[in-house]
């Protein structure tokens, strides 16, 4: 997979190199490009905001830098998707991540301020699959952290990028239940025990002992995402 950020804070990936996309980079599984939109504007302030038509609080990313720096990334490129992260997208969930990592090529636009000039998005999505996509409902200051928090999701999803692709099975949301709790050594800890069955080696109660307690605390955290009975 490989994946394009256009961001004016491309010193806020510099994490990206970290971990397992560190890694997955180094093995050659993904490759990435950071963009830095101010490197797309051509005045003396290297402006990338402007004040709102119709007036009213803030500032809005102007449309020549956003259009200068997409065109560099999609002509040419293989059917992209463009995703901006925004409170009006689609909401991200693993669902989602695991329809993404299937991609070959992700290009994320990280909007400020009030946002991106509309017709940026019109215009990307005239060219370009382009999607709107939702973290969550809340404020952030811009979409760096959506794109970082999307990318954990996404990546560790492609083929070859996590060593044992068993892990990925038992995790919360993937197969629609939050995940069971998890023990390790020692088996006593401040006065606390681990629960019997797991020290019993009998790996069908084991599993039943688990799917219950995924159940459980799906029920009792997240009832909406148990299916309807
Ligand atoms: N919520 C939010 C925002 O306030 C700004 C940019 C992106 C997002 N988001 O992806 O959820």
């Amino acid at each position: 997979m490989r994946f394009d950020v256009v961001t004016i804070f491309p010193e806020f990936f510099d994490t990206l190199d970290i971990s397992l996309l560190g890694r997955a980079r180094r093995g050659g599984t993904v490759s990435w490009s950071i963009h830095d939109l101010r490197g797309h504007t051509h005045d003396r302030h290297r402006t990338v905001d402007d004040t709102p038509y119709g007036g009213g609080a803030g500032m809005v990313m102007r449309p020549e830098p956003w259009g200068e720096a997409l065109d560099g990334i999609l002509e040419g490129a293989d059917d992209p998707l463009v995703i901006f992260p925004s409170p009006a997208g689609d909401v991200f969930t693993q669902s989602m991540a695991r329809e993404l990592s299937a991609e070959s090529h992700l290009v994320f636009g990280c909007g400020r301020y009030e946002g991106i000039d509309q017709r940026v998005v019109d215009h990307t999505a005239a060219r370009a699959r382009t999607r709107l996509v939702s973290i969550g409902d809340y404020v952030l200051n811009g979409g760096e952290v959506a794109v970082v928090a999307m990318l954990e999701a996404i990546v560790r999803l492609v083929p070859g990028v996590v060593g044992n692709p068993e892990s990925l099975v038992e995790e919360s949301h993937e197969d629609g239940l939050l995940e069971y709790p998890s023990y390790t050594k020692p088996q006593e800890w401040r006065g606390m025990t681990v629960p019997d069955v797991l020290l019993s080696g009998n790996h069908r109660a084991i599993a039943e002992w688990r799917h219950q307690a995924s159940v459980e605390r799906t029920r009792r955290v997240r009832p909406d995402l148990l299916p309807p009975e």
